[in-house]
């Protein structure tokens, strides 16, 4: 449905995209992250036809943006990070305006403002005034007005960013009921945001194509250290020296808790080993009881911030 190839955009000497290319098929959700200025909204403004990219190609269904850009952005609905909704309208007559300014035929107008007011919860709201909304009830107008007119690829900039966890879970449930009919492609610099969504994750870092695979998979795929975590009654030193007989450990972090009497602390080791039986005797035969004893997995975020500095070391 959407192919890039080798998007550049540069302002001045500055390249904001550096040779990204990706594709993604009708009906998916593509999660789009990176760090602050990784240039994502960039992107998703060539995408949309709002800027002119440097260099490189983007099609949708076949058609060229800067060929065909009438076709292709009526195939596209835009929600970037500041929604350009008018406060000093009604909802209602918000939508209508968006509905004409889209083309949408006067037959079908009527209802596709109902269906979508009914999708994104605004029938409750659709008379009162932009301005006296709560920010997430105003996202939900941004959203609105993004999928006016049903176009097949609908791009969000930040959907969530500044709305309250109840307000987050709600569009995060909207934009999965969109993806029944449409393909979304959304950015985020917060990996759990994107992978609570979307099929598939692309960091981008720098301009630059870092990773793409599914949530679950990055998380498989990184290589390095595991570990456990242990709470056990027990000296300091005494863990210390426990510890430093089982050579297969490669690090160990206290971690200090004032309440508590027990000693905490995280084990690292590479990943190929199982040792969690050799501690468990080592701390038994110690005569150190174990308390408690869980798994250390590393978080997505950990795992984006791993990602984004080797690409900056091989830069
Ligand atoms: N019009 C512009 N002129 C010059 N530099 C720009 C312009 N727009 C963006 N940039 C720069 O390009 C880089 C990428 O910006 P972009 O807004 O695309 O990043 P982003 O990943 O969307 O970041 P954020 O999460 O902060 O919105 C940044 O360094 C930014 O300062």
């Amino acid at each position: 449905m959407i192919e890039v190839t080798n998007l550049v955009k540069k302002y001045d000497n500055y390249i904001a995209v550096d040779q990204l290319s990706f594709t993604l098929e009708k009906g998916k959700i593509l999660g789009f992250l990176g760090p602050n200025g990784a240039g994502k909204s960039t992107t998703m403004n060539m995408i949309t036809g709002y800027i002119a990219p440097t260099e490189g190609t983007i099609r949708v269904n076949g058609y060229e943006i800067t060929e065909e850009p009438e076709i292709v952005k009526q195939s596209i609905g835009y929600l970037p990070e500041i929604p350009p909704i008018y406060p000093e309208m009604k909802v209602k007559e918000y939508l209508e305006f968006v509905a004409d300014l889209k083309g949408v035929k006067k037959t079908d107008k009527i209802e596709m403002i109902h269906e979508i007011e009914e999708m994104t919860g605004l029938t409750e709201v659709q008379e009162r005034l932009i301005r006296y909304l709560s920010k997430g009830f105003k996202q939900r107008v941004g959203l609105a007005g993004a999928i006016m007119g049903y176009p097949e690829l609908i791009i969000l900039d930040e959907p969530t960013v500044g709305l309250d966890p109840v307000q987050i879970i709600e569009i995060r449930d909207l934009i999965k009921k969109l993806s029944e009919k449409h393909t979304i492609i959304l950015s985020s610099h917060i990996l759990s945001e994107v992978s609570a969504v979307c099929d598939e994750v692309m960091i981008i870092n720098k301009g630059r194509f870092v990773v793409r695979d599914t949530p679950d998979n990055l998380v498989k795929q990184q290589k390095g250290a595991t570990g456990i975590e242990l709470s056990v009654k027990a000296s300091k030193e005494a863990v210390e020296q426990i510890i430093t007989e089982i050579e297969e450990i490669q690090e160990i972090k206290f971690i200090e808790k004032e309440t508590s009497e027990l000693v905490h602390c995280k084990i690292f080791y590479s990943e190929e080993e199982e040792l969690r039986e050799k501690i468990f005797y080592a701390f038994a035969k110690a005569e150190c009881p174990i308390y408690e004893m869980k798994g250390i997995s590393t978080s997505l975020e950990e795992i984006f911030l791993q990602l984004t500095k080797e690409a900056e070391d091989l830069c």
